[in-house]
């Protein structure tokens, strides 16, 4: 780094605020040293919209409890600057030697010992490709979209898999890794809906997937534990089930349920997954089905997904599993693996590619094919308990023992802050939950008012 810092004449570094404490701990890394190299620091914040600390002020010290609530003070702070051109880059223009590929050129995956774990992973059928260009490319046309659903009033969920010609649709990577601006694609978004409608006001519908974007930035600013269980002071302690072989079926996509299936596959094969099947494969991993703890959902998720993102990730995980947020106080129904799937692949086309042991299932038993007789399932060659798992569990009775247990633990979160507690009463009450975990009371309450103390929420 101090190679580079010297041979290309930087004079000043301009890094974004990062809530991960890997990359803090980066930034403190590249602070010190350009210290030493006498190179000017910049840190601005436009990962997110706002500043998550300029809304933690603005609420009075804590972060907004819940999303209602982060939109309240959102509106109070004002609605994020437009992106400006940067002036700083204008005009600039780097001369590229002739061996610029060997001396900077991108190192290849297996030459950082990195292989891939398929014939699908080695030659997926999409690629995601980086830079500022493709993602310009890629909201254009999303745009266009946008546009078509905007004019019919409609709410035009992405597409589950990527197109015809293998492109995704999808901008969540180029966010994560920062080749769109969050503020270009927010005013963008207003701006087409503007010109669909120009005279009505903005729905916030418009933008509301980028504000959850923003509460979970918001809820993760000092929380180091925010991606864990212990010792995070917003998430329940939940005494979920270790059973290594349900988890491994999970993550192979082999649960016996067609369209869990079919997400964790894409999930592992392509590293991206839609919203919905992010939402079923949580609930089924955690409080719908297998009573498996979030955190070892969350590591297969980060490490597969291109738009891993530590805030939004961690965040969902907690929301879904009911473990933190507005969602301990409910008890949300169940995702039911059979209907939901129907409903959100109702050509079957998507089990299908992913599935592809099942493509010759007839649709009706598509998504529940341990119904099919054995005639049905000889005729589409694939012979449940043998050429395809029966499913891992009676989901009626799964959903049914886990909702009983998420009761019961609502039950006792009654008078409980569904967040971080930010007084002592709501520390003993939030202790009276975890005492089925932590033996001696009067040392967890201690424990949980040192993190009061130290994460200053
Ligand atoms: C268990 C679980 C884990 C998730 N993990 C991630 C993650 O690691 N990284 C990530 O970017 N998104 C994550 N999401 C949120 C959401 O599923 C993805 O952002 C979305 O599917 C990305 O596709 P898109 O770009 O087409 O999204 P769009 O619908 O076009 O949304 C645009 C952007 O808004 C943000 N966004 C959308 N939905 C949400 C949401 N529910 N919560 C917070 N932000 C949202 C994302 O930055 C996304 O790129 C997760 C959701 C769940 C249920």
């Amino acid at each position: 780094m101090s190679h580079f810092l010297q041979e290309w004449g930087v004079t000043r570094v301009t890094f974004e605020q990062d809530p991960e404490p890997i990359w803090q701990d980066r930034d403190m890394k590249v602070k010190s040293l350009c210290e030493r190299q006498g190179v000017e620091c910049i840190e601005k914040v436009s990962h997110t919209l706002w500043d998550p600390h300029r809304i933690i002020e603005e609420n009075g010290g804590s972060p907004p409890l819940t999303y209602a609530a982060f939109n309240q003070v959102a509106e109070i702070v004002g609605l994020p600057e437009k992106p400006v051109p940067n002036p700083d880059f204008e005009g600039i223009s780097l001369p590229v030697e002739t061996d610029h590929d060997q001396k900077y050129g991108i190192p290849t995956l297996s030459s950082l010992g990195i292989e891939p774990e398929s014939e699908e992973q080695a030659s997926p059928c999409c690629r995601y490709m980086g830079g500022e260009t493709k993602a310009l490319k890629l909201l254009l046309s999303r745009l266009e979209n946008e546009k078509k659903a905007f004019a019919l009033d409609l709410s035009l969920p992405n597409q589950l898999y990527p197109d015809l010609v293998g492109m995704p649709m999808s901008l969540s990577p180029h966010l994560r890794f920062g080749s769109m601006s969050i503020r270009k694609f927010y005013w963008a978004l207003r701006c087409s809906y503007a010109q669909v409608h120009p005279n009505s006001p903005i729905p916030a519908s418009i933008t509301s997937q980028l504000i959850w974007r923003e509460y979970f930035y918001c809820m993760s600013v000092n929380n180091p534990k925010y991606n864990c269980m212990e010792g995070n002071p917003i998430c329940l302690n939940i005494d979920w089930y270790n059973n290594e072989e349900n988890f491994k079926r999970w993550k192979e996509g082999r649960t016996g349920f067609p369209w869990i299936d079919a997400c964790m596959r894409q999930l592992v094969q392509e590293g991206w997954i839609h919203h919905v099947c992010r939402h079923a494969v949580s609930c089924f991993l955690t409080r719908g089905d297998l009573w498996i703890d979030w955190q070892k959902g969350l590591e297969v998720f980060d490490r597969y997904l291109l738009d891993a993102d530590w805030s939004v990730c961690a965040g969902s995980w907690m929301w879904v599993s009911s473990s933190a947020f507005e969602n301990v106080l409910q008890c949300p129904r169940c995702i039911c693996p059979v209907r939901y799937g129907r409903r959100m692949d109702p050509t079957g086309n998507y089990i299908r590619r992913y599935v592809p042991e099942l493509k010759d299932m007839p649709m009706r038993y598509l998504c529940e094919p341990w119904k099919a007789p054995l005639k049905v399932q000889e005729e589409a060659n694939c012979v449940i308990g043998i050429d395809y798992p029966a499913p891992m569990v009676d989901h009626r009775e799964a959903s049914k023992e886990c909702k009983e247990k998420m009761e019961r633990i609502k039950n006792q979160c009654k008078g409980v802050p569904h967040v971080a507690p930010t007084n002592e009463t709501e520390v003993l009450s939030y202790m009276w939950l975890r005492k089925n975990t932590v033996e001696n009371i009067e040392e967890s309450i201690h424990e949980t008012c040192s993190h009061l103390n130290t994460v200053s929420l």
